[in-house]
């Protein structure tokens, strides 16, 4: 049986009509697998094509936790094949939440390293858990690997062009307050009133004309989803070719290793 890894539906509640709700549930950190990338890609595709849906709030069913970043065991003892397929299908949910034509909010009710802080970058607006338990930042640098320009771009639209050399270059983790500081996230809220704080911010986005705010969006995110449409094969090639060199199959292992034994 195919394992549910999200819930997308269209509420009606409050008049909230027309916002799609997406909780990621897979267990234990929602690391993002070819499995769960694959069903966040046909859901947010299905929504797209659906005419009464105009909005989308991504959040996490994991306590804790909004998403653990791409799940390392899809790149680490994997044939060139798979690391290929895998890294087409990060591509991919890149592509379709950047250029989403829905008002797209993460609802970030947890930590959310590396691959878990690019999704919440695309969309539209992050609301994050007031807890300082919890992390969010491009890491990719402390596990021996290097972002690829799509994430850098991502992160440098979003806190400019100096905190991104920072963030990047030291592979910064933030704690919410921090995050908030650099406009990372744009708002914070006690735990429990995430969802709800993300409903009433849809409400102020939807009172824009659909057709305004989508072709505004699109002339800001254009020339950055394009640069990678135009280098999807060389951008797979690249990530095989770095992914499959011995010396970051060891990091990836040392790094596994120390998540396991910060565990133990
Ligand atoms: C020139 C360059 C050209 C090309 C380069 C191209 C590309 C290279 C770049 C690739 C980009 C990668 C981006 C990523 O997203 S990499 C993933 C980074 N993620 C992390 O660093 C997060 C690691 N996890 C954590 O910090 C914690 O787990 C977390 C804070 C999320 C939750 O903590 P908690 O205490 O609640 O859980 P844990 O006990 O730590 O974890 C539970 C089990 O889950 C396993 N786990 C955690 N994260 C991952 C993961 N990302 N992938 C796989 N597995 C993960 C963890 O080991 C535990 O497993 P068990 O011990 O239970 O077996």
């Amino acid at each position: 049986a195919t394992k549910m890894a999200l819930r997308a539906g269209l509420r009606s509640k409050r008049g909230l009509t027309g916002v799609a709700v997406m909780r990621m549930q897979s267990p234990p950190v929602n690391s993002l697998n070819l499995e769960l990338l694959t069903d966040i890609c046909i859901a947010l595709e299905k929504l797209e094509m659906d005419k009464s849906c105009r909005g989308l709030i991504i959040t996490s069913n994991q306590p804790k936790v909004f998403s653990a970043g791409l799940d390392i065991l899809e790149m680490y003892g994997k044939s060139p094949e798979h690391c290929g397929e895998f890294w087409k299908a990060v591509q991919e949910m890149w592509l379709k939440f950047y250029g989403s034509n829905l008002v797209t909010i993460a609802a970030i009710n947890g930590s959310s390293p590396a691959g878990g802080c690019l999704m919440a970058m695309t969309c539209d607006y992050r609301i994050m858990a007031d807890n300082p338990r919890y992390s969010i930042g491009l890491n990719e640098t402390q596990l021996g690997i290097v972002a690829p320009f799509w994430f850098k771009d991502t992160l440098m639209n979003t806190v400019g062009h100096r905190t991104t050399e920072m963030a990047l270059e030291l592979g910064l983790l933030y704690s919410p307050a921090e995050a908030l500081k650099i406009g990372m996230v744009d708002q914070l809220v006690p735990e429990d009133q995430v969802l709800t704080t993300a409903t009433e911010a849809m409400t102020k986005w939807l009172a824009i004309p659909d057709h305004a705010r989508q072709i505004t969006k699109s002339m800001i995110r254009k020339p950055t989803i394009d640069k990678l449409m135009s280098n999807r094969e060389d951008d797979v090639k690249n990530f095989v070719k770095f992914i499959s060199k011995d010396s970051i199959q060891k990091s990836l292992g040392v790094y596994l290793e120390m998540l396991k034994k910060r565990k133990a």
